[in-house]
C-alpha cells in the first residue's frame, strides 16, 4: 500500500512539472521572451530569492543580456515576465492596458494579511473602478489646488522644526508628508512627536512591504495556506496573523475618530468628511472612503518622503545644483517672501531638479507588479494570460541613451533648449503604468515641491562635520526594494541669511 502510494506520489509530481514544463509554449506558436534558465519546479527561484544586491539590480543585468523582455518562471510553473524598455512599457502597459491593468493575487499580502480592502492590491474589476474613480475626484490635477493652504501649512512646520533640531531634518521631512495627507484625508492634525496615526501607518508599510518582496511560496502554491500555524515551516502564517492586524489597525484606528468627529458634527472639511456627505447613507460608498483613506496614507506618506529626502542628498552631493537653484529663485522670488505655489512655473531649473530626482533614485524602482489578463504576442514572443508583469523603472530611468551618464545627477538633462529634444519625463515611469499610474501622483509631487523650494530658498545646505571637526563626505547609498529611500546620511542647515532665517520662523502663515 506504501509503495503504490509513493508511485501515485511521484506519478503526480511527474505529471505537474510535465504540465507547467510544456503548458505555456503549447499554446503558443510563438517562443516565450528569453531568460535565466529554469529548473524543474522550482524555476528561478534561486536566482531570484535570498540575494547579496537588489532584485531591482538583478533584473537590470538580466535586461543587458536577454533584452526588452526577460521571462522568468516562479515555483510551480507561476510566469513573470519583466519589461525593461521604454518602448515597450508604452506599447504594452499603455496602449494595450485594458490587458495589463490586473494585479497578481498576492496571496500572502490578500489573503492571509488582510490587505484585500486595499485599492493598490485589488484585481481589476468594477470594486477597484469604483474605488479608483472615489480617489480620482478628489486628488486628480486639478483639485490639487484645494489642497495648497494645508501643504502651506506643513511646510511651514517643517522649516520651523529645522529651525529647532536640524540634526533630526529626516523625521521633519516625514512630519511634513504625514502632515499633509493626514490632514487632506482625514482632516487630523498631526502630533509633533509620536502621532498614533504614523505609528500605525508605519507598521502598516514596513510589513505590507515585507509581503510584496515575493519571497513567501504560499504565493504560488496558496494550499499551503491551510497549515495550521504551529506545523514546521509555517512561520509565514504566525507572520501573517501579526501582520494582519497591522493592515486592519491602519484602515480601522483613524476611521474610528472620523466617525465619531462626522457624528458630533466636529470634522473638518477633507476627503473622508466631504465623501462621506457627498454618498449619505449609502454603507457601500463608506466602505469604500474607508478603504481609500486608509491606503492615500499608508501609500502617500513614504513615498514623498523619499523623494524629498533625494532631493536633499542631491542638493547636498551636487553644490552647483544648489547655488543654480538658490540664483533661480532669488531673481524671480526675490529674498522678501518665500517661493509659492504660484511661482512654479516661472522656476524651471527647480522643477528640473525634482524631475531628475524622479530619475536619480525612483521611489518604487520595479513600481508594483500587474498582471496579464490574457494571452498576448509582443515583438515575435508570446505572453501568457496570466502572467505577473513587471516593469523595470529603474532600468529605464538609468538608460544611457537617453539619460546619458544615468547615474550623475544633472537636471539640465530638462531644460527647454531651443532645438534640443528633451528626454522622457521620468513621471512616466516613476509613477507607475497604464490605468494604475499613481493617482496621488500631484498631491505628492506638490507636497515635496513646496518643501524643496521653501528649503532651498532660505538655509545651505552643507557637509556635516563630526565632532573632530572633520568634514562628513555624503555617500549615495540606496535602502528598501520596495519602495527605496536614500540610506540615512547628515548635513548641515543654515540659514542663508537673518532674512532668510525670519522667514523660516513666519513660513507661509501670512501667505493665502
Ligand atoms: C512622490 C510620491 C509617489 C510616488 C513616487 C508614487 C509611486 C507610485 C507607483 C509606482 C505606484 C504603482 C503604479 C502601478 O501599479 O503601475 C503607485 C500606486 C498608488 N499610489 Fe502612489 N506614489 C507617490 C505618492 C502617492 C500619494 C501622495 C498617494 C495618495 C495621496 C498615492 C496613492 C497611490 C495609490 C492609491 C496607488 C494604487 C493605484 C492603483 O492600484 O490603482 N501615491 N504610486
Amino acid at each position: 500500500m506504501g509503495l503504490i502510494s509513493a508511485n501515485v506520489l511521484i506519478g503526480l509530481v511527474c505529471a505537474v512539472v510535465v504540465y507547467y514544463a510544456f503548458s505555456k509554449r503549447s499554446r503558443s506558436a510563438f517562443p516565450l521572451p528569453p531568460g535565466p534558465r529554469r529548473l524543474p519546479i522550482v524555476g528561478n527561484w534561486q536566482d531570484t530569492h535570498k540575494l547579496t544586491e537588489p532584485i531591482y539590480l538583478v533584473y537590470t543585468k538580466w535586461a543587458k543580456e536577454f533584452g526588452d523582455l526577460v521571462y522568468l518562471e516562479m515555483p510551480f510553473g507561476e510566469s513573470t515576465i519583466v519589461v525593461n524598455s521604454a518602448k515597450a512599457v508604452d506599447e504594452l502597459f499603455e496602449k494595450r492596458s485594458a490587458n495589463y491593468s490586473d494585479r497578481p493575487k498576492m496571496y500572502m499580502a490578500n489573503e492571509l494579511m488582510k490587505w484585500a480592502w486595499n485599492l493598490a492590491h485589488m484585481r481589476y474589476s468594477d470594486r477597484w473602478r469604483l474605488h479608483r474613480k472615489t480617489f480620482h475626484q478628489y486628488f486628480q490635477q486639478r483639485q490639487i489646488p484645494e489642497f495648497y493652504p494645508i501643504q502651506r501649512e506643513s511646510a511651514t512646520l517643517f522649516l520651523n522644526k529645522l529651525i529647532e533640531d536640524p540634526e533630526e531634518f529626516h523625521d521633519h521631512v516625514r512630519h511634513h508628508a504625514g502632515y499633509a495627507i493626514l490632514k487632506a484625508v482625514y482632516g487630523h492634525k498631526m502630533a509633533r512627536k509620536n502621532d498614533y496615526y504614523v505609528h500605525l501607518a508605519d507598521l502598516a508599510v514596513r510589513s505590507v512591504a515585507e509581503a510584496l518582496d515575493g519571497s513567501f511560496l504560499v504565493d504560488y502554491v496558496p494550499m499551503l495556506a491551510y497549515i495550521p500555524s504551529w506545523f514546521p515551516g509555517a512561520s509565514f502564517k504566525r507572520k501573517a496573523k501579526l501582520w494582519g492586524q497591522h493592515s486592519l489597525e491602519a484602515k480601522d484606528g483613524p476611521w474610528v475618530d472620523l466617525k465619531r468627529n462626522y457624528e458630533n458634527g466636529t470634522g473638518v472639511p477633507c476627503f473622508a468628511i466631504d465623501s462621506l456627505e457627498k454618498f449619505k447613507d449609502s454603507k457601500e460608498m463608506e466602505e469604500v472612503i474607508k478603504n481609500c483613506a486608509g491606503i492615500a496614507f499608508v501609500a502617500g506618506a513614504d513615498t514623498t518622503v523619499s523623494l524629498i529626502l533625494s532631493a536633499i542628498l542631491a542638493l547636498l552631493v551636487y553644490p552647483d545644483v544648489q547655488a543654480k537653484v538658490q540664483a533661480e529663485i532669488d531673481a524671480v522670488v526675490g529674498n522678501s517672501r518665500l517661493p509659492d505655489f504660484e511661482d512654479r512655473e516661472k522656476l524651471p531649473y527647480l522643477e528640473a531638479v525634482l524631475t531628475e530626482t524622479l530619475r536619480w533614485i525612483p521611489v518604487l524602482p520595479l513600481s508594483l507588479p500587474h498582471r496579464v489578463v490574457k494571452d498576448d504576442i509582443y515583438e515575435g514572443h508570446f505572453i501568457p494570460g496570466g502572467s505577473i508583469i513587471i516593469g523595470n523603472t529603474w532600468n529605464i530611468l538609468r538608460d544611457p541613451e537617453m539619460y546619458p551618464d544615468p547615474d550623475s545627477f544633472k537636471p539640465e538633462r530638462f531644460l527647454q533648449q531651443p532645438g534640443k529634444k528633451l528626454p522622457l519625463h521620468p513621471a512616466q515611469f516613476a509613477f507607475g503604468f497604464g490605468r494604475r499610474v499613481c493617482p496621488g501622483r500631484y498631491f505628492g509631487l506638490s507636497s515635496a515641491w513646496i518643501a524643496i523650494a521653501s528649503l532651498v530658498a532660505t538655509c545651505n545646505i552643507n557637509k556635516a562635520v563630526d565632532s573632530n571637526g572633520k568634514v562628513i563626505e555624503p555617500v549615495v547609498d540606496i535602502v528598501g526594494e520596495v519602495v527605496c529611500h536614500p540610506a540615512p546620511f547628515k548635513c548641515s542647515f543654515v540659514p542663508r541669511s537673518p532674512e532668510a532665517l525670519k522667514l523660516m520662523k513666519a513660513g507661509y502663515e501670512n501667505s493665502t
